[in-house]
């Protein structure tokens, strides 16, 4: 069901450091800020040719990473992004399979424009699995 791995997720408590550290360090292309104020992050996405690492950090009071970020404190790897190529079909598929689709079970719209739902962690080998709709078989 799974495709390509779309990106790489990691929570830091400091965007611009992070972007800085990928940037300078690392000598990465980095995207500038985006704000998602519906999915309560700030990205930026780091592209690495073969896949992406998206570095995020908390945005309003309601942001799902900050309980992340309390038990992290110095940032780490959050989620990872698989593409599909039909979302609810494979969050019909996935929730007979007995994984729980977080919040309402509705798709957003994602950091590229394109419908994203996220499985639980605890139903995932203990990693956060974000799907992002690819349009593509
Ligand atoms: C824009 C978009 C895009 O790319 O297009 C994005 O990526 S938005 C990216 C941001 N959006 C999201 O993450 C949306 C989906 N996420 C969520 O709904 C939430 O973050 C949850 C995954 C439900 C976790 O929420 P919260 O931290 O409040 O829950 P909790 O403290 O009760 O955690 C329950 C258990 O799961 C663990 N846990 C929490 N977050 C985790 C993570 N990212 N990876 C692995 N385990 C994790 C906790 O340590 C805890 O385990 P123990 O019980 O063993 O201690
Ligand atoms: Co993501």
């Amino acid at each position: 069901m799974i495709g390509r791995l779309n990106h790489i997720a990691i929570a830091v408590p400091d965007l611009d450091r992070a972007a800085a550290k990928y940037r300078d360090d690392l000598g990465a292309h980095v995207s500038a800020p985006q704000a998602l104020p519906e999915h309560g992050v700030t990205v930026v996405f780091v592209d690495t040719g073969n896949t992406k690492v998206e570095l995020l950090e908390p945005l309003g009071d309601e942001s799902p990473v900050v309980g992340f970020l309390a038990k992290n404190p110095d940032g780490g790897m959050h989620h990872m992004c698989f593409e599909v190529p039909d979302i609810m079909a494979a969050a019909k598929q996935l929730q007979a399979a007995g994984a729980r689709v977080l919040g309402d079970g509705q798709p957003k719209i994602g950091a590229h424009g394109l419908p994203v739902l996220f499985l639980h962690p605890k139903d995932f080998c203990g990693t956060l699995i974000e799907l992002e709709e690819s349009g593509k078989d």
